[in-house]
């Protein structure tokens, strides 16, 4: 089954697609949507076909419409058409600080709107906007490296992206597929002969959304891109967009002119991590020898790790599954937040009886392990594993994590680890930029980290890398190893004892109607915050509940021997309501708190959190 947020549907193409009417000022039209499930030409532009599904009506202003080239409806092999596009229509593509989109069609609802020429437009503006921060004249070449995940879209995009930056000048290397903190480390690697260190990179990923999506995460060495700047990219991208034409799509000249070169990157990361390992553990050849270790890959980029990163350290893999890539993902979602995924990496790892289970999000910048016993290491506990590793090495550090992680957490941070626990934001860059943060001004932090899967290490320049945080732990295991300590991943799971875990933890995601009524035309951003206001003052006379004294996301709120916090959701018009307690009925008590002060806005879903108290 493919990993889908809704229902795939048969695609339907139509030859004559387009009907313009010129009397009305909203026209239906054909958007520049293209059939990417099509073998892709590298460096030649193909619109075959364009679906029913891609229909789109769209409120564009007569005069903008008819000053722009003619729309050509018979869509055929044969014909190429550059409709305009609103700036808007790039903005939408913003995903905090990345760039997503749906890039193959096939679900219902879900109309392609991340284009081969949307594509080659990013990567102008890309280019662009790496010029200017670099400063670079035109006599130096800047160079960018280019990787992807598993995805069925992945080489359409890669080879649209490409056009763009080279286009523009830039040498473009491809990596082919990669992951994403590999990515980021090709703009720090210092090595000629694999042209690195290159000034930008971007990776086409989705991380762990559902096939039909795609997107680019962008990079310099001074880290992945922020809002600002993808905002400024897209802004950029839109009239680059608007000024190309089907000639100059399809020039062949000029792309047969383009610096387009493709060096195995991967094989210098790996072999950065295996150095990692065998450093930690006193520069043995082996250190892993003997440990069983499987690999849950998911279908996604991650299936090197167990062929290009264990087996060189001497670990048996055999069980690892899914290592495979398909951009169908027919097993399970590549995500260690998921239910499902765990539950295929603990079973492989009791049927193996492994030492360990290992498993990534599609590019692997996530990731999560199961000790011998079928014991998961994530969420808090891969928290409370990782701040144990760091706080041996770096005493009385601050831990840096996401907003929901658990009070037990902090218990065991400060505690039994002797550290510091600096509750944060959501959102990988926001923890790591607030590590970074802290220790600008002297406050030493070494971690940051959240419950997702995302981490990133002070030692490892912040890279946030879902296979360096197995790295530390697969260290742990050999370094235990070569100082006589047996027993496999007890080692692991001694590290976590004393961690307190509530009997009741869930997290109920309710969604805010962007076009309901009650929002009276603004944003479900404003909605949600005026959701939080009423919560917030509604909690203040209840002698049962305090509110968090410092809290720096949404309404975090303790009571009944537990927690809860309702926060707006980084992307999405959702309202998530994470819950912790003692037991049932006090998880009861502390929904009922919430959905008391929610259930008057009628813009928001609450059925998730009204089942939730009914059963
Ligand atoms: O706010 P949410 O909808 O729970 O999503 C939060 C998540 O969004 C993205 O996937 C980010 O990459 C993660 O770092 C973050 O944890």
């Amino acid at each position: 089954m493919a990993v889908t947020s809704g229902k795939i549907v048969q695609n339907v193409f139509v030859s004559h697609c387009c009907q313009q009417n010129r009397q009305s000022s909203r026209r239906d039209y054909c958007a520049p949507y293209t059939r990417n499930l099509l073998p892709s030409t590298p460096g030649k532009l193909t619109w075959t076909a364009i679906s029913s599904m891609q229909l789109r009506t769209l409120s564009i202003p007569q005069n903008d419409f008819t000053n722009r080239r003619n729309i050509l409806c018979n869509a055929s092999a044969s014909s190429t058409v550059v409709p305009f596009l609103e700036k808007t229509y790039f903005l939408r593509l913003q995903n905090g600080s990345d760039i997503r989109g749906v890039a193959v069609d096939g679900v219902e609802g879900e109309g392609v709107n991340l284009t081969e020429p949307v594509a080659e437009a990013i990567g102008a503006a890309f280019a662009a906007w790496l010029a200017d921060k670099k400063q670079a004249d035109a006599s130096r070449h800047l160079r960018v490296s280019i990787g992807h995940d598993s995805r069925i879209s992945a080489k359409l995009l890669q080879n649209a992206i490409s056009r763009g930056l080279a286009g523009a000048g830039l040498e473009v290397v491809l990596y082919g597929l990669a992951s994403t903190p590999a990515m980021f480390n090709s703009t720090l690697t210092k090595d000629e002969a694999f042209l690195c260190p290159v000034d930008g990179s971007i990776m086409i990923t989705a991380s762990h959304l559902p096939f039909n999506r795609n997107g680019f995460k962008f990079f310099t060495n001074a880290g992945g891109l922020g809002k600002a700047d993808i905002k400024d990219i897209l802004e950029r991208a839109a009239n680059i967009y608007n000024q190309f034409t089907a000639e100059s799509l399809t020039n062949s000249e000029r792309k047969d002119s383009l610096s387009i070169k493709t060096v195995d990157y991967m094989s210098v990361y790996t072999s950065d991590l295996v150095k990692a390992v065998r450093k930690a553990a006193g520069n043995i050849e082996k250190p892993l020898e003997g440990f069983h270790i499987v690999v849950d890959a998911g279908n996604g980029a991650g299936g090197f790790f167990a062929a290009k990163v264990l087996e060189p350290l001497g670990a048996i893999t055999s069980g690892s599954q899914f290592l495979e890539p398909d951009g169908l993902f027919p097993n399970h979602i590549p995500n260690p937040e998921d239910k499902t995924a765990m539950k295929a990496i603990t079973k492989a790892v009791l049927d193996n009886k492994a030492d360990l289970g290992i498993i990534f999000d599609t590019d692997v910048d996530r990731s999560a392990a199961v000790d011998s016993t079928g014991r998961e290491f994530n969420r808090n506990r891969l928290i409370a594993l990782m701040a144990a590793i760091v706080l041996e090495e770096h005493p009385g550090t601050t831990i840096v994590t996401d907003s929901v992680t658990s009070d037990g957490l902090t218990t065991f941070i400060e505690k039994k680890l002797g550290g510091k626990h600096h509750r944060f934001k959501r959102g990988y860059k926001n923890v790591i930029d607030e590590a970074v943060r802290l220790n600008s001004i002297g406050e030493e932090s070494h971690l940051a980290i959240e419950t997702s899967g995302h981490g990133a290490l002070k030692e490892n320049n912040w890279l946030d890398d879902g296979a360096y945080l197995m790295v530390k732990i697969l260290n742990k295991l050999a370094s235990a190893r070569a100082s006589g300590v047996g027993g496999g991943s007890n080692v692991l799971t001694g590290l976590i004892d004393g961690l307190q875990e509530p009997a009741f933890s869930a997290e109920l995601r309710l969604k805010i109607d962007q076009n309901h009524s009650d929002l009276k035309g603004g944003s479900f951003r404003e909605y949600g915050e005026n959701v939080l206001k009423h919560l917030e003052n509604s909690i203040g006379s209840d002698p049962n509940l305090q509110k968090a004294p410092v809290n720096y996301e949404g309404v975090r709120v303790s009571g009944y021997g537990g927690w809860f916090l309702l926060r707006l959701s980084l992307h999405d018009p959702v309202l998530p309501l994470n819950i912790e307690a003692p037991n049932n009925e006090d998880a009861l008590k502390l929904g009922l708190t919430v959905l008391a002060a929610v259930k008057e806005f009628a813009g928001l879903d609450t059925s998730a959190l009204n089942k939730f108290v009914e059963s």
